[in-house]
């Protein structure tokens, strides 16, 4: 065990509303120059980590943050020093980046990097952004295959959708999924299934969910799947899928839901408590939820959110 002091750190990725973020190479005369990071630094004695995250984009780059929100923490162990990171989220700040310490910046594109080499304890957090906002999960015990197909052939966008069907049995999820993945595909979206692993060799699947007594049971990620995520409900959960490196975790419920009706919510508070200083993984918040939910999930720590009944149903006219 490393028994060095952990410094604590924070460090903010710049959000451009196209899911595109900033990236800053380190100057000369630290450790790992040249290496490209998310701008931050050192939390000193005394300050919060939003207060430490203003200044540090303030001194290192100009700008003033007025909106972001924790994502994501990890501990790494460095030659020169163990640290702790807490990764922020800023989605708006006054002023243009300035190169305050012969830095350079670079926009970069989720899963498309164009510079390199990245910080080594970075590459989770950079899988992190190519991570959506919103999780689809489907719906067809309630709401009828038809209904479920239909909507999705109507969105317009790289839908990322999550079968959950424990009502079917393996011949039947499988003739769903194969289905489902024809429209997912066709729309360059992503398709997870909450199943047995073993169940999906051989499907056209991008990814497993597991639910919690398929996490508590696993030694290690399973292999042969791009994302893999688990249903979470504790803090002991998110930090059990963090140790096994799974891409996303799903916490809930966050408001009362017709599929619990016998557990209390979390509520937004509960959501924050679990996640706070920043979750381990990114969560997805669930239960009740909409993308309309999506800022407040936000400010709760989670990444984005996850919805079911709002998914297959038409959208509410923005407010
Ligand atoms: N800023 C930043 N630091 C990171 C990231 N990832 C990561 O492992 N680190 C590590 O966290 C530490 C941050 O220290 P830093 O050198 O930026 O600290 P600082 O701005 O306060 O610098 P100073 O102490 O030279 O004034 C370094 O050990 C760095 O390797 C990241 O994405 N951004
Ligand atoms: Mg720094």
């Amino acid at each position: 065990m490393d028994t060095r002091k952990i410094i604590p750190v924070v460090a903010g990725a710049l959000m451009q509303a196209d899911g595109h973020f900033m990236l800053g190479s380190r100057p000369a005369g630290k450790p790992y120059p040249g290496y490209w990071e998310f701008p931050g630094g050192k939390v000193e004695a005394g300050e919060s980590p939003y207060q430490a995250l203003v200044r540090e984009l303030q001194e290192e780059m100009g700008i003033t943050v007025t909106r972001a929100t924790p994502w994501l923490r990890r501990v790494h162990h460095y030659e020169h020093a163990s640290v702790e990171l807490l990764f922020y989220r800023v989605w708006a700040w006054d002023g243009e980046p300035q190169p305050h310490e012969g830095q350079s910046f670079a926009w970069q594109e989720p899963g498309q990097l164009s510079v390199q080499p990245m910080l080594p304890a970075n590459a989770p957090i950079l899988r992190a952004l190519q991570l959506p906002d919103v999780l689809h999960i489907s719906c067809v015990h309630e709401l009828g295959r038809d209904a479920v197909l239909e909507a999705l052939a109507q969105r317009d966008d790289e839908p990322w959708v999550i079968v959950r069907e424990p009502q079917l049995d393996r011949e039947q999820l499988a003739a769903l999924v194969g289905e489902i993945s024809q429209i997912v595909h066709a729309r360059g979206g992503k398709l997870i299934v909450n199943a047995d692993p073993a169940w999906l060799k051989g499907w056209p699947v991008d990814g497993v969910q597991l639910n919690g007594t398929r996490l508590a049971a696993l030694q290690e990620r399973p292999a042969h799947f791009t994302w893999v995520g688990a249903s979470c409900h504790s803090r002991a959960e998110l930090e059990r899928a963090a140790e096994l490196e799974l891409d996303y975790a799903l916490l809930g419920h966050v408001l009362a839901t017709a599929s619990h009706p016998a557990q209390a919510p979390l509520g937004w508070d509960g959501l924050a408590a679990l996640t706070a200083p920043a979750a381990p993984l990114p969560v997805f918040a669930i239960g009740g939820l909409s993308a309309a939910n999506l800022d407040e999930a936000r400010r709760c720590g989670a990444h984005g959110v996850a919805q079911m009944r709002a998914a297959w149903q038409p959208e509410p006219a923005s407010t």
